[in-house]
């Protein structure tokens, strides 16, 4: 029988790509793109398979991605996803298909391996508590970097579009949060990955659906177009006590090697500034000329290393594992009032390597104090409101308050003058990745992380225009 993937030119698989969301080289020059392996998950009609495409790019590096892949009659009138058709067959990304999740489900189950020439894909639910096959499937509706359906309004299925090879942090870390008694999580039911010549990776999860919540991000966006935006400072402060709460689990077992917290050493503190130093290097070099939203920062690479170096960092206190990606899309509030902590995968756009990485806890910190400088900004450049005066600083403070109350001290630098200076690093650092990422994934919002790093440059200058 055909392989379903055999139907689809090169050139159509590029154009369908390049075109999604999860495919994060957007600025890159792509000179092919291929199926180099094809897992079949249904042999009946619909036909379903998993596919393993490689990205190719001019400098000779190349990426792999996970894509589903669904192939119908014509006359079955499927409209979702679509990568190419004729008078006969339909052929379509499958993520959102309801009979590709329902057979994942159905072998993550069964525990099965499919193997093929190339490989095998291992499907597994942990402590025999299998998923039910669901009636319902629908996509979870974020455009996101990877892709998620929500089943019987019970549990979510995400698939990670980029495959990076190793375990994914996200199942290492909600293996170890679970066992360790942080109950901030949507419990992990099962998973599915992939092992063989082209590579060994996580596939994708799936976690308990949490009903009726409300992301971080959604929460903030609406409490500013409230009339009582500062609202949202008593539920930072929970949020920062439940972060605390997180990092003192995450740095609680010295047995487990991957997860023991160890001190950091002189070397490694200059390490730290050395490492965001290059990629601030690194990120400005490769920044496209001429395009309008960048104007505010162009050229101003050196300006940004400077202000870096200007930011002595005397004691970074211990590393940990951590979550890597804290930001408010990744917090939801429940239907209960608390919160819980989602998609510990870390960074899309670093290795799984970096990812996996111990580092401190306070990059999380930084990350989630972004993300409010993020929203207040998103605020008033996408919905015309502005947050009031004051508010950003009484949500880092009440978040910082709630954090340092919870959070292991051991982990942190001594003091709090040594905490804001080591998290004035990260949030210059993690700018830095925001003004790649949205570039890479969604260039209408550069200038939200334009504004962030060109307000950074202008306190310095006002701080260095003030005599002391
Ligand atoms: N278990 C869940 N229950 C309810 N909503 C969820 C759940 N998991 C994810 N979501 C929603 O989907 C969004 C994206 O999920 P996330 O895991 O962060 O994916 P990605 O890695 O692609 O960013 C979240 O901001 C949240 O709104
Ligand atoms: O959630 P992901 O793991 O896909 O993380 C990536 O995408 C995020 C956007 O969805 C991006 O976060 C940036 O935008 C957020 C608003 O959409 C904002 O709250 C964050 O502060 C900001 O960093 C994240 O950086 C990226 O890794």
């Amino acid at each position: 029988m055909t392989a379903i993937d055999t139907l689809i030119s090169e050139e159509t698989l590029a154009e369908f790509v390049l075109g999604q969301r999860w495919f994060g080289s957007k600025s890159r020059e792509v000179a092919g793109i291929s199926v180099l392996e094809s897992i079949p998950i249904l042999e009946e009609d619909p036909r379903l398979a998993l596919a393993i495409i490689e990205v190719r790019f001019h400098p000779g590096t190349h990426e792999l991605y996970q894509l589903p892949i669904g192939r119908r009659p014509s006359a079955s009138g499927w409209q979702h996803g679509i990568i190419c058709q004729d008078d006969e067959h339909i052929v379509y990304d499958a993520m959102t298909d309801p009979a590709f999740v329902r057979e994942v489900v159905r072998l993550m189950a069964s525990g099965t391996d499919v193997e093929t020439p190339a490989g095998v894909a291992e499907f597994r639910s942990p402590d025999g508590r299998p998923v039910p096959v669901p009636d319902d499937v629908r996509p979870l509706g974020a455009e996101q970097s990877n892709s998620s359906v929500v089943l019987d309004e019970k549990q979510v299925l995400k698939a990670f579009r980029r495959l990076g090879a190793g375990v994914n942090p996200e199942l290492e870390m909600l293996h170890f949060l679970s066992a360790h008694g942080f109950d901030h999580i949507a419990p992990l039911r099962a998973w599915y990955s992939h092992t063989g010549r082209l590579i060994d990776a996580t596939l994708g999860v799936v976690q308990d659906f949490v009903p009726g919540s409300t992301d971080g991000w959604d929460l903030v966006l609406d409490v500013l177009r409230s009339d009582d935006p500062h609202r949202f400072v008593a539920e930072a402060r929970t949020l920062g006590e439940i972060t605390g709460q997180m990092h003192t689990a995450l740095a609680s077992d010295s047995q487990d090697e991957a997860f023991a917290p160890a001190d950091t050493s002189t070397e490694a503190l200059g390490l730290l500034t050395a490492t965001v130093d290059e990629e601030i290097e690194r990120i400005f070099r490769d920044l496209p000329q001429d395009v309008g939203p960048l104007q505010p920062i162009a050229g101003r690479g050196q300006e940004v290393r400077e202000l870096l170096g200007a930011l002595t960092v005397g004691s970074a206190g211990r590393i940990i594992r951590h979550h890597g990606d804290y930001h408010l899309g990744q917090v939801l509030r429940g239907q209960d009032g608390g919160w819980v902590v989602l998609d510990f995968e870390g960074e899309p756009a670093r290795t799984l390597a970096e990812r996996r990485a111990k580092r401190s806890p306070l990059r999380d910190v930084a990350g989630m104090l972004r993300s409010f400088a993020y929203a207040a900004s998103a605020s008033r450049i996408l919905n015309g409101v502005p947050a009031p005066a004051g508010w950003e600083d009484a949500v880092r403070e009440a978040f910082l308050e709630g954090y340092l109350a919870e959070a292991d001290q051991t982990l942190l630098p001594p003091g709090r003058q040594n905490v804001d200076r080591l998290l004035n690093v990260f949030e210059l650092e993690k700018a830095v990745y925001e003004l790649r990422y949205e570039i890479d994934h969604r260039p209408d919002w550069v200038s939200i992380p334009v504004a962030g790093i060109a307000r950074m440059l202008e306190l310095d200058d006002d701080e260095e225009a003030t005599p002391a």
